[in-house]
């Protein structure tokens, strides 16, 4: 027998051991309360820098998975995309938050999103168990979609290739969860239009580029998660942004549908796919700041919670 002898605890590493088991106490009733319950996870590219974080993230996931949740994985990859561009001398453009999308420009947020933030995630997540399958949301008509127009001071404005979800089919997600897996989906949408060739024996019908927070919300919606969590490069909803850093920590969908037209850049359309959520029976929508360390369980196993929740409307 090999007996093992440990110094003993002062009072401080006691008192900060009892600090780790209340931490797991106060995770208690979220755990009975979200077990088997499917959270769609917006990753957002501005989240996906530093590679510590990175490894909190895929840690969270296989946490959440063996804590008996279902996550789902919709990623973005915006500033990768953005970088590929420019190495390639294409200047890249938005309007109303949404990159414009030329032909030539769908091809690198295809080959981006698809080919290298998708595997780059997968392989992430899977260092930590074999659970992470990923997809494009062209896979299995996943997503379908109609080309979208930009609304800019009530004018409807042409921005290319950029697609408005129609319809999407989740049954290869259910059955990827079913199995114990990670779905990891990129915000890609094939669409119903195109060219078809002449002879009948093939063509491909048009692929949309879709804003990555409104592909997440259209899952969520489709799976009935139980919430979607938007994890980006600030802590929430900023009230006056960029001129206070006050965080609204909680709004209802009526409240939010009034400050949508006050919104900028990239908070539109993160804030229209947390009304789109709720409004289509998803309960609780959340923004978080992905540069902190472990931001998905913090949200869904504390008490307090952190960055902004949509929730339906209020009375
Ligand atoms: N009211 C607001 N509150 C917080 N951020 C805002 C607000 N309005 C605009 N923003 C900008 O939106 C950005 C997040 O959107 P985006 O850059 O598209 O992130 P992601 O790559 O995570 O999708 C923030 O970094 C901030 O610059
Ligand atoms: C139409 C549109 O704007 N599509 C986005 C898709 C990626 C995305 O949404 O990435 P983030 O979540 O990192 O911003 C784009 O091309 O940048």
């Amino acid at each position: 027998m090999t007996i093992v002898i440990q110094e003993r605890k002062d009072a401080a590493r006691r008192a900060a051991a009892t600090a780790k088991a209340g931490t797991l106490i106060e995770a208690l009733p979220w755990l009975d309360r979200f077990h088997g319950e499917t959270v769609v996870i917006k990753y957002g590219g501005h989240a996906m820098t530093a590679e510590e974080l990175r490894a909190g993230f895929a840690q969270d996931l296989v946490f959440l998975k063996h804590a008996g949740l279902r996550p789902v994985v919709v990623h973005g990859g915006g500033p990768q995309v953005t970088g590929h561009l420019d190495r390639l001398g294409i200047e890249s453009e938005f309007t109303a938050g949404l990159r414009v999308t030329t032909e030539e420009t769908i091809d690198v947020v295809r080959m981006v999103l698809n080919g290298k933030v998708n595997k780059d995630i997968v392989g992430l997540i899977n260092r930590y168990g074999p659970y992470a399958v990923g997809l494009s949301g062209e896979d299995a008509n996943l997503f379908t979609a109609e080309r979208k127009l930009a609304s800019v001071d009530g004018q409807f404005v042409d921005i290319g290739l950029v697609g408005e979800i129609t319809s999407v089919d989740a049954s290869m997600i259910k059955a990827l969860l079913d199995d114990g897996r990670i779905p990891v989906v990129s915000s890609l949408a094939r669409g119903t239009d195109g060219p078809v060739s002449t002879d009948g024996t093939g063509g491909a019908n048009t692929v949309y580029n879709v804003n990555a927070d409104t592909a997440a919300a259209a899952l969520a919606v489709a799976l009935k998660a139980h919430k979607l969590v938007v994890l980006t490069d600030v802590e929430g909803l900023y009230r006056d942004w960029p001129n206070s850093d006050e965080v609204i920590s909680q709004l209802d969908s009526g409240d939010l549908a009034k400050l949508l037209p006050s919104l900028s850049a990239g908070m539109i359309p993160k804030m229209e796919a947390c009304l789109t959520a709720v409004t289509g029976g998803v309960p609780q929508a959340h923004v978080l700041d992905g540069r902190l360390s472990h931001a998905i369980l913090l949200e869904i196993f504390t008490d307090s919670g952190i960055g902004t929740m949509v929730i339906g409307d209020t009375p």
